[in-house]
């Protein structure tokens, strides 16, 4: 276990032992002040305030481990539910449901509680690494050394293994996304698997590489469980452009933003935890009144809100987000543990999109969480991303650009604005088609995207001209950095009409803080770009106010 899953566990365990002590408080004042029910004296009141608790139990109690409990508050709790609705009739119904056997089964609950003490875990040494940013492959095979050293432009972090595949665990740990060949795709999808099972996360995804591109052959391959096929000769464009793009469907699945709005506090502590832990942003709200204000100013990718949380509910709540226009697509989810799928679907239709029944094991809330932001993304991404490039468009790369000039104008850090264009690309189209013509503008896209940080804003600006927005880095980092992208580019090979070909990039750059508007260092940028063009292209010019350096 490494210290970071120790912690995690100690952090569950005391919130574990926080839901023991209150649910016995809680459970000994409800038992005392219901003390006359054995003899029949019912107060509404008291009836309403012990659903409530049944409630709350029967959803958080199976997140704590206490299965048991949580089974019987759930009958308790629908036995007495009727009453509540029945106000004609109250304290009849009461009379015949709050029987001897209810009574019984209610005095059980707190013991129900003692069988399962938590145990807090000794925190490991072991040392955590950092999270890469770059995406790490894992290249299997003797024959395949090549294929690595032809996608070490792109900027991936590769790792090179050709003994046997069970004896590269530590590889596996450090793996984004696997190649090897076709060929020996069982042996390397059930090591894949089993290294899974054994650190708990998901197995990584497989490209496989061979010579046979029949139907017969890919079906196989897609039953055990590969993600690409890309036969010898490998075009490595399209190759480079397939891991960019699972590793970013990869970075989307762990880094959403969540937001819980749960007065269980306990409970959603420990929602928090396990989702922190599976790399999600989480903000826990307990009362609604700030909801509005925390949306605009965390922009949540999805919401997560419980039902009952008197007085307010959150059918209501999700109404009330639904009042703002911008909210309007934003997926909202119930977490509730309202059972009824009648009450579920009548509470759908008032403004929510998915209903997650409590209570929920850590890895369903992980599983049903990463699916449902997933695919909210993947929403927002096809209304702000370019097509061609999955960068930011024209209008949302220009967004960002405002939205960085008020920062540096706050908080007055170097920011570094950086506008790219292809060079004789109108040739490329030309000599090469235009299916080559995009493959180019798509390996750009790759390899910066491999090359910058994940806080550094790419758009895709025009046809082959591309901005890059880098906060916290100033123009002599930035000049260096694009020196090294121009001639990794300047490496990558293309495959056209016209066979192999290569090309280069231009680069303008200007550091955002000189300009009192984000207009006009796009200009300068596009200035310093201009004279790049004139200079011989492939290269990186700064914008100076007094003429331009190289
Ligand atoms: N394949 C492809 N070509 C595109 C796309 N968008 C724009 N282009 C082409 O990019 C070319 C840009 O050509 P020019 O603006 O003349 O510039 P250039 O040939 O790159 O010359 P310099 O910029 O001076 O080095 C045009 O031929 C456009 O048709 C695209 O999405 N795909």
């Amino acid at each position: 276990m490494t210290s970071k899953e120790a912690a995690l566990d100690n952090r569950l365990a005391l919130l574990k032992v926080r839901f023991i002590e209150r649910t016995t408080t809680q459970l000994a004042a409800m038992l005392e002040q219901i003390a006359d029910w054995q003899e029949g004296d019912f107060v509404y009141d008291d009836i309403k305030s012990l659903y409530q608790l049944l409630h709350r139990l029967a959803g958080s109690s199976g997140t704590f481990g206490f299965n048991q409990l949580g089974q019987q508050a759930r009958h308790l709790e629908l036995t007495i539910k009727p009453v509540l609705s029945d106000s004609a009739h109250t304290m009849a119904l009461a009379a015949r449901v709050i029987d001897a056997d209810f009574l019984a089964r209610l005095h059980q609950l707190p013991n129900l509680l003692q069988d399962n003490t938590p145990q807090l875990a000794a925190i490991a040494q072991t040392p955590t690494s950092v999270p890469p940013h770059k995406t790490r492959l894992l290249v299997i095979g003797d024959t395949l050394s090549e294929l690595a050293a032809a996608l070490a432009p792109y900027g991936f972090n590769i790792q090179y293994c050709t003994q046997p595949i069970t004896e590269c665990e530590l590889c596996w740990h450090q793996a984004d996304i696997i190649i090897g060949q076709a060929r020996e795709l069982t042996a390397i999808a059930a090591w894949n698997d089993t290294q899974a099972r054994r650190h708990q996360q998901q197995s990584a995804p497989i490209l496989c590489i061979g010579v046979d591109d029949s139907f017969a052959a890919r079906y196989a391959l897609a039953a055990q469980g590969a993600n690409g096929l890309f036969t010898q000769p490998v075009d490595i464009p399209r190759l480079a452009e397939r891991i960019e793009q699972l590793s970013r469907e990869q970075r989307e699945l762990q880094t959403s933003k969540v937001l819980l709005l749960d007065d269980d506090r306990e409970l959603a502590e420990h929602y928090r935890l396990v989702l922190t832990a599976a790399g999600k942003e989480v903000r826990v709200m307990a009362h609604p009144e700030g909801l509005l204000a925390a949306l605009a100013e965390f922009r949540p990718d999805i919401v997560l809100l419980d039902v009952h949380m008197p007085p307010y509910s959150g059918v209501t709540l999700a109404r009330m987000i639904r009042l703002e226009p911008e909210w309007l697509s934003l997926p909202i989810i119930y977490l509730s543990s309202e059972q009824d799928r009648d009450q579920q679907i009548s509470a759908l239709a008032q403004g929510a999109d998915e209903f997650i029944t409590k209570p929920i094991s850590d890895q369903q809330l992980v599983r049903t969480v990463r699916t449902l932001c997933y695919r909210a993304r993947q929403v927002a991404k096809l209304v702000s991303c370019d097509g061609l490039t999955g960068l930011l468009n024209h209008s949302n790369i220009k967004q960002a650009l405002l939205h960085e000039h008020v920062r540096v104008q706050r908080y007055g850090h170097s920011t570094t604005l950086a506008m790219l264009d292809l060079d004789y690309f109108k040739q490329v189209n030309d000599r090469h088609g235009h299916a080559a013509g995009d493959q180019v503008i798509k390996a750009l896209a790759n390899l910066l995207q491999q090359r910058l940080r994940n806080s550094d804003h790419l758009g895709r600006y025009g046809g082959e001209e591309f901005v890059a927005i880098l906060p916290d880095c100033d123009i002599k980092q930035a000049f260096q950095m694009f020196n090294a992208i121009c001639h990794h580019f300047s490496a990558l090979t293309f495959n056209g009409k016209d066979g192999e070909f290569h090309v280069t990039v231009s680069i303008g750059l200007a550091e955002l803080n000189g300009f009192v508007l984000a207009e006009q260092a796009l200009h300068a940028t596009d200035e310093a770009l201009y004279q790049r063009k004139h200079q011989g292209r492939n290269g990186v010019n700064c914008y100076s106010p007094t003429g331009h350096k190289e």
